[in-house]
């Protein structure tokens, strides 16, 4: 009893299962029809009972099925609103059955709308109307309208595969169905109670999932195991055959077609909400595209506008690159002429890669900013400003690279000194000599230096003859040393005082003629292996000396002019602090040796920078060896090297600052030690007029002598002998910077003169000055050349000599206001100079003297080639005899005398 109670149950569940499909399909088919979500019964045939609803949609669904529908009250209303008269019912429902027959679609009675009291199997037909009218519509969606026959099949109502919420509404465990099989197990006998309990429990399972997925179930079979008039094999064999059969009635066509109706139009409203999601998006997509575009066009506009501004910038870049290189050519230029000290700075690579560096940036522009690690706030940040700054990456190579130009112009005929400088272990003798058993690629300054005068003297062969010598010496504890002898007994040498002319100023040290490299080479190994290195604590192989390597270089051209020049390569020695370097015994007497020669060194600097009189280039060896190229006219380079260790902080401190000291000093412009043939010409006269001068003096003494009782001279000096010396000069200035010379020298001279000279007599008249050159200057146009020669030899013939006393007498050279001590050397520089008044002769602007016109007077009258008149005697008391070597050179040729400059020796 109860198994059928639940079938009954089952059935009228999915009874209410189909009602509320029905009722949902007519709501979203026909729009509100005014009932609950979940009706019963009576309000579902209540709401029907019209047959309006019904009418609107199989008209809608088959449009003109009832022709005439009689309209009352709207849906929503008729539940609670007067119904409409009963024969107007019926006219809607009669009409609309009509058309379900038409339709061959299962149809109910007209009666079961009226039914007060409704009976579950009027409902049932009614819904079962619904639905049909429901497959029916989707099929002729599916079937796109096209005509053909419809075959309603019930299809049974699974509520887990309809998705509408109003079936999800119901109860889940309600929907499923058991099967209680407890009422076999009275009937089951003992002996194979087990093997049927296991067969029970197989169909218990089986029947549950049967039921569970199998709605439509016979009831009838399902009584009859109830009752027990079917055993459990021929319940479920029947079960089978049930599922079979309605598996086959759900695979026949109409049944396929319908479910694929349904499908389809599942797949219909998909579609359409796609297609709508499409449009949707298609009118995104276009407006996205207008937008895109405009954002294009004005992205495009902004980038022409960027591009302008880019390309103005680019442009002004252009240009502000173009004037700073100007402006770095032109600062290079002044810088020549001044003559200033350049200074490269290098920055050897931290020993240990983990300590902290005291370098804390390096500029392009030169710049180097230094800071303690120790220290390191921004307060203890110092900058310094080079011609150049390399870093511990640089190359050997990109340093000569930078170094290559200076070079260059010794074969020019310009002298050059490169030295490098800094303290111990900084890496100075790396930079100038290379690694000790380095590469060739690590190769120094030295060694590249010489390889490229080779290389330039190759290419030039044609136009002019080299021969290049080389002179290695150092300076130990104050001692020169010739470092290519073998001889070292006997190998203290001399410095001879400086000359501009390329000469060595130690000429007693070993000079090898070398023609290639490998010569070289082989020279600076044994120079190398001679030069005094030990260990410090600091370094290694420390050189405890400093080492000059000096390059002479000769040339003559095809037309006779020659030139003269020599390239100091200067390692020196570097500072260091004993404590440090923890030296003793003969080490700590070397380091006191090298710190003296050092700070006489930067003594010297300090002076130059100053512009100071006195220039205390004699204090050292050092400094009087690089007394030619610090205070002559050479092009000077300085190599500052620094230590990045924090612990060498303050050396590399004060090495910047000593640096940063020379990079201000100015020496003057770079003399060209260049000889033309004319020059060499007038030297060979100047001898003839030498030896034709002395006889001439022979001659004139002679007699006077023998008539010296005659006519004595007692308030007159007494006479002296006299060796009148003219050489022509070494030097040949280009006119830009002769122009410069002139003033210098014109000016020094002029300051000369107004020096006082204790020794000199008081009724001299004067020193020789560029003022005494301006009738000259007149005349030139007549002039001979040997005349002139001989002008010029009496101008300073007539000129008192003196040797001032050394250690008081001081010169002013020039406007510099640099003063020298004026030892023999010094005399002989000064009055190198001095001879150089020739150059102003020439040169309208050159402030003339109050004195030109004594000068003009003393002037001898010139006649002829050989004309020689007679020497005035002069009114100072003569001082022992002493050399003037000029070194100075004419320029701005007005005549072919005039073209190169005179270097004038007078030997009083
Ligand atoms: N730029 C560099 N790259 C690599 N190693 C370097 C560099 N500079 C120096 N060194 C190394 O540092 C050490 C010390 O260098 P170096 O002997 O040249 O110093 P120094 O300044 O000549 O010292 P001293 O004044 O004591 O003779 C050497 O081992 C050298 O190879």
């Amino acid at each position: 009893m109860e198994g059928s109670s639940r079938i009954v149950a089952r059935k009228a569940e999915e009874a209410t299962l189909r009602r509320f499909l029905a009722v949902a399909w007519l709501e979203s088919f026909v729009g509100p029809i005014g009932l609950l979500e979940q009706p019963t019964e009576k309000e579902f045939v209540s709401c029907l009972r019209n047959g309006i609803l019904l009418c609107n949609a199989i008209n809608k669904i088959q449009p003109g099925a009832v022709s005439k529908v009689i309209e009352g009250h709207s849906a929503s209303e008729v539940l609670d609103s007067q119904p409409l008269p009963a024969f107007q019912h019926f006219e809607n429902v009669r009409n609309f059955l009509v058309a379900v027959k038409e339709l061959s679609l299962p149809a109910f009675e007209a009666s079961d709308l009226e039914r007060d009291s409704t009976e579950a199997a009027s409902t049932v037909k009614i819904v079962d109307c619904i639905l049909a009218l429901k497959s029916y519509h989707e099929w002729k969606q599916w079937n796109g309208g096209a005509n053909g026959s419809f075959k309603y099949a019930r299809s049974p109502i699974v509520p887990r595969i309809h998705s509408t919420s109003r079936i999800e509404l119901v109860d889940s465990s309600k929907m499923r169905k058991h099967l209680d099989m407890s009422m076999f197990s009275d009937k089951l006998s003992h002996d194979d109670a087990e093997s049927r309990t296991i067969e029970k429990a197989i169909v218990r399972k089986l029947i549950d999932g049967v039921l569970d997925t199998k709605d439509n179930i016979d009831g009838d079979m399902l009584d009859s195991i109830h009752h027990g008039n079917m055993d459990s094999a021929e319940f479920f064999r029947k079960i089978v055959s049930c599922c079979l059969h309605e598996r086959q009635l759900n695979q026949s066509p109409e049944h396929s077609v319908s479910s694929l109706k349904e499908v389809s139009c599942n797949h219909w409203h998909l579609l359409k909400l796609q297609e709508k999601d499409l449009s949707d998006l298609k009118s995104l997509l276009s407006s996205t595209r207008n937008e895109f575009a405009m954002l294009e066009s004005q992205w495009q506009s902004d980038m022409n506008d960027l591009g302008r501004i880019v390309q103005e910038l680019s442009d002004a870049s252009i240009g502000y690159e173009r004037v700073l290189q100007e402006n770095k050519d032109l600062y290079n230029t002044v810088q020549d002429l001044k003559g200033n000290i350049r200074v490269y700075c290098r920055i050897r690579p931290l020993f240990d890669a983990g300590e902290g560096s005291a370098v804390d940036f390096i500029g392009d522009d030169g710049s180097l900013v230094v800071v303690d690690p120790l220290k390191p706030h921004r307060e203890a940040r110092k900058i310094f400003h080079f011609n150049r700054v390399f870093g511990p990456i640089a190359t050997q190579e990109e340093v000569f690279k930078d170094t290559q130009p200076l070079i260059r112009s010794v074969m020019d005929g310009y002298n050059v000194c490169i030295f490098a400088y800094g303290q111990t272990g900084s890496g100075k003798t790396h930079t100038m000599c290379g690694p000790s058993g380095g590469t060739s690629n690590d190769a120094g300054i030295n060694h590249l230096a010489l390889n490229d005068l080779f290389h330039i003297s190759c290419s030039r062969k044609d136009l002019m003859n080299y021969v290049v010598e080389v002179q290695m010496v150092e300076v130990y504890n104050e001692q020169v040393r010739d470092l290519l002898t073998d001889d070292f007994s006997a190998a203290k040498l001399e410095i001879r005082n400086c000359t501009s002319n390329g000469e060595s100023s130690i000429p007693d040290a070993k000079t090898y003629v070398v023609n290639s490299t490998v010569d070289v080479l082989n020279l600076m190994k044994l120079g190398e292996m001679n030069r005094v290195a030990c260990s410090t604590a600091m370094n290694n192989q420390s050189s405890r000396s400093h080492s000059i390597l000096t390059v002479h270089v000769r040339g003559k051209d095809s037309t006779g002019n020659t030139i003269r020049s020599c390239l100091h390569l200067v390692d020196l020695a570097g500072s260091e602090r004993v404590d440090k370097s923890e030296v003793t015994g003969d080490r700590l007497k070397e380091a006191q040796y090298i710190n003296r020669s050092l700070s006489c060194l930067g003594d010297v600097i300090a002076a130059l920078a100053q512009k100071n009189s006195h220039i205390p280039y004699r204090n050292s060896k050092l400094t009087q060896i690089l007394q030619s190229s610090l205070g002559g006219h050479a092009k000077t380079l300085m190599i500052a090297h620094i230590s990045p260790e924090a612990v060498s902080y303050g050396e590399t401190l004060s090495t910047l600052k000593f640096a940063q000291r020379v990079s201000t000093v100015e020496l003057g412009a770079a003399y060209l030690n260049k000889e033309s043939s004319e020059i060499k010409e007038l030297k060979e006269e100047v001898e003839r007029l030498k030896t034709a001068l002395s006889r001439k003096e022979a001659q004139t003494i002679r007699p006077r002598s023998f008539k010296e009782n005659e006519n004595p001279v007692p308030d007159l000096t007494p006479p002296r002998l006299r060796r009148l010396s003219i050489e022509s000069s070494t030097s040949v200035k280009t006119e830009k910077v002769s122009y410069m010379e002139n003033n210098r020298y014109g000016s020094k001279t002029v300051a000369a003169k107004s020096k006082p000279k204790p020794e000199c007599s008081v009724t001299r008249p004067r020193r020789l000055s560029l003022e005494g050159a301006k009738p000259i200057k007149k005349n030139l146009p007549q002039i001979q050349t040997s005349s002139v020669s001989i002008s010029r030899i009496y101008e300073l013939e007539a000129q008192p000599c003196s040797i001032p006393d050394p250690s008081q007498q001081q010169t002013n050279v020039g406007n510099n206001n640099r003063w020298c001590h004026s030892s023999e050397a010094d005399i002989r520089d000064r009055n190198c100079s001095g001879t150089d008044s020739l150059i102003p002769m020439y040169n309208s602007s050159i402030p003339r003297s109050p004195t030109s016109s004594a000068r003009q007077i003393r002037r001898p009258e010139l006649v002829g080639r050989s004309r020689v008149q007679p020497i005035h005697s002069p009114k100072t008391p003569e001082p022992p005899s002493f050399s003037i070597k000029g070194g100075s050179g004419a320029h701005a040729p007005r005549s072919k005398l005039f073209q190169s400059n005179s270097d004038t020796q007078l030997l009083c």
